[in-house]
């Protein structure tokens, strides 16, 4: 069964591809191209979820959401911002309502 263990493993293959051979890994190639296009890339897969969103149809909507997983980790690596980063963001927030957290974001 894939686990969260699946996006940890694959953030580590994404920040280990910098540098890599863009002729033997796509990763590469899409960091070679840099953050705005991984920026870019990240947008594009994104626009494709929320169109298979809209339709309904769960199977093509979950294969998007995959996509756009991989992207946003590519586009994160761009910048330099770890995964670690980003769950330590989210177990910050862990136990506050959104509606607090909203209100937080105002100040
Ligand atoms: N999860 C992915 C992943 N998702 C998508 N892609 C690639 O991203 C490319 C572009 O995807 P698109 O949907 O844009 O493809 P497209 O529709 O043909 O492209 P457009 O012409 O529409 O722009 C495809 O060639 C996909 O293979 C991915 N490439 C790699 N991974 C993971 O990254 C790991 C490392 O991959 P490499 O860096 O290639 O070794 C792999 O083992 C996978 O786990």
């Amino acid at each position: 069964m894939a686990q969260i263990e699946t996006l940890q493993r694959l953030a580590d293959t994404i920040a280990a591809r910098r540098g890599a051979d863009p002729e033997s890994s796509w990763t590469a190639r899409l960091l070679a191209q840099g953050p705005e296009k991984c920026a870019g890339k990240f947008g594009e897969e994104a626009v494709e979820a929320i169109i298979e969103a809209v339709k309904g149809d769960r199977a093509r909507l979950a294969a998007e959401a995959a996509d756009v997983l991989y992207h946003l980790l590519v586009m994160l690596a761009a910048r330099e911002v770890t995964f670690d980063e980003v769950l330590a963001e989210l177990a910050r927030r862990e136990g506050t309502s959104g509606i607090a957290e909203k209100a937080a974001r105002k100040v």
